[in-house]
């Protein structure tokens, strides 16, 4: 795996002298804070099934929900406590005896016990004193050690918190048995540089491990987490793809990455495994991947840009930080307006088609022609669109081999007019016009072009695909044609479904011409 802190002079440099843990603890909350989420609700199968892939991706501990919540949160933490998975289980508890027996008789492995600091929560939510909250704090983190649980304490609202009464707060709570201390800016508004002061802070004080939890209300929570680490936090907390309420969570993928990416910190994730866990949890949870997003979007690793598909194709590293391969992901070449030749080349080569051996420079420059008037439409091309573009630019007669091209076309149709079609044909050197009605603009313009052409070549067979979906996809036709006893299949594509007709119509007519003046 590449380590920017070892390659990169300036991330070198940067992180001298300071006390960075050679190994963080990942506490996954995809199934706590990020089912908070608004609008997502697991069921107990969702939750034991992200559970175990939790567990096989390799996160330290696993907060498998809220007990209280609800009956079927503790039916789903009570069967992920009897699962006996490598992760330790965490309950969530607010600092109530209620909450804390519910979570008990889980059987969870921590809890995670909590109360507001702030002097807003204390004010308006809680309606109680500095003295009073750190009392409820203490006695809370007092019975869950007597019953023999390890405990997590968070002072929620951390970072709005007088930092005096915050740092008395957590010797508090690590004096009434607390075994890790977790900072959590609930509402996101901390930026790296005041969050390496906060935890360094803290670490003055408190000889437990500490943890952060860090909110994305400011697109901040991984920065805020890895300023955090840099300042000695050994524990943070994130979610897959970063749910969570509001903004969401630290993005766990994008943690775990940056740890052992960049600071080469050892965690036990199997990084390999993080696309897989991202797309199951975006099908429980409804919640869509957004396609830029960091290491499981769909576009982290893909290129269409003519110049940096050429890079990657020369050198991976040129323009993907770390190999998709690592996460999961696999390398995508996109073809579309940005794209250049060398991709082209390397797609085709992909799809089995050589330069040189199964198309000629000339067919070559075509397809690069019809893909980028493809891209321009705004359309994204994928490998069925470029075998289309291939097969109807190779299937082609060469120029001098045609004996009918197509001059002009308009077709006209609607609610209130009979769809009619008019066609000039070049036939050699003769100019041909006609025109003709049909039921619809495709048979309106075939037969003008029957028409113009006479009655020995007959229509015998249409079909019709479309490549991609959408109203722009790419159009296949098929048509076989029958004429001087001769039968001819012919294709062609376009995102216009009556030039792909007619393109196919006068294809095979000039297959059936040249083949008749041939035999
Ligand atoms: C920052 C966070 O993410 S915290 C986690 C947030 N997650 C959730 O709230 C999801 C699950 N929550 C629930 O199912 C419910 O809110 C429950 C079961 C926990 C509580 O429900 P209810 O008893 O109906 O109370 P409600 O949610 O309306 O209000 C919260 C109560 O808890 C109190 N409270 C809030 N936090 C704490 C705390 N950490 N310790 C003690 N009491 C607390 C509030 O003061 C309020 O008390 P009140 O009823 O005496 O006024
Ligand atoms: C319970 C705490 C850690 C929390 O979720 C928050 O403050 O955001």
């Amino acid at each position: 795996m590449i380590i920017y802190k070892e390659e990169n002079e300036i991330i070198k440099k940067a992180l001298e002298n300071l006390d960075i843990p050679d190994r963080v603890y990942i506490f996954d909350t995809t199934l706590r804070d990020g089912e908070q989420t608004p609008g997502v609700s697991l069921t107990p199968e969702e939750k034991i099934e992200i559970a175990i892939k939790l567990d096989d991706l390799g996160v330290d501990v696993i907060e498998a929900g809220f007990p209280v919540s609800s009956l079927g949160e503790q039916e789903a933490i009570k069967k992920i406590c009897s699962l006996n998975l490598n992760a330790e289980i965490c309950g969530l508890a607010r600092a109530v005896k209620k909450d804390i027996d519910v979570a008990i008789d889980c059987g969870v492995d921590r809890i995670h016990t909590f109360i507001a600091t702030s002097p807003l929560h204390r004010k308006y939510k809680l309606k109680k004193s500095k003295e009073e909250i750190i009392e409820i704090a203490v006695e809370a983190i007092e019975y869950i050690k007597e019953h023999g649980i390890k405990v997590e304490f968070s002072a929620e609202d951390a970072t709005r918190t007088e930092l005096d009464y915050l740092i008395e707060v957590y010797k508090k709570a690590v004096e009434a048995g607390a075994d890790i201390i977790n900072v959590p800016d609930t509402v996101g508004v901390m930026i790296p540089r005041a969050m390496y002061y906060l935890i360094n802070e803290i670490k003055k004080e408190i000889k437990v491990p500490i943890s952060v939890h860090c909110h994305n209300d400011f697109g901040l929570a991984v920065a805020n987490s890895l300023a955090a680490v840099e300042a000695g936090a050994e524990q943070v907390h994130c979610t897959i793809n970063g749910l969570g309420e509001r903004g969401g969570n630290a993005a766990l993928e994008e943690v775990v990455m940056s740890l052992m990416s960049i600071y080469g910190i050892k965690t036990e994730i199997k990084t390999e495994k993080l696309y897989n866990i991202s797309q199951l949890v975006s099908k429980y949870t409804e919640i869509k991947v957004q396609p830029n997003k960091a290491i499981v979007g769909e576009n982290a690793f893909a290129h269409e840009s003519g110049i940096h598909a050429h890079g990657v194709l020369a050198h991976a590293l040129t323009y993907e930080p770390i190999p998709p391969e690592l996460v999961g992901q696999k390398r995508k070449i996109i073809l579309g307006k940005h794209t250049g030749t060398h991709a082209i080349e390397a797609k085709l080569k992909e799809l089995g088609i050589e330069i040189g051996k199964d198309i000629n420079k000339e067919q070559f420059d075509e397809i690069v022609k019809r893909i980028k008037a493809l891209g321009d439409k705004g359309k994204r091309v994928t490998d069925r669109d470029v075998e289309a573009i291939v097969e109807d630019v190779v299937g082609k007669l060469a120029k001098e081999d045609r004996v009918v091209e197509l001059e002009q076309i308009a077709v006209m149709t609607g609610n209130r007019v009979i769809p009619t079609a008019s066609v000039a044909l070049k036939i050699e050197e003769n100019l041909k016009k006609s025109s003709a009605i049909g039921v619809g603009p495709v048979d309106a313009a075939v037969k003008a072009i029957q028409k113009a052409i006479g009655e020995k070549i007959k229509l015998k067979e249409y079909h019709i695909n479309a490549i991609t979906g959408g109203t722009d996809a790419l159009a296949e036709v098929i048509v076989t044609l029958e004429g001087y006893g001769k039968e001819i299949t012919t294709k062609a594509a376009s995102e216009d479904i009556v030039r792909a007709s007619v393109e196919a119509v006068i294809d095979g007519i000039n297959k059936i011409l040249a083949k008749k003046e041939k035999s």
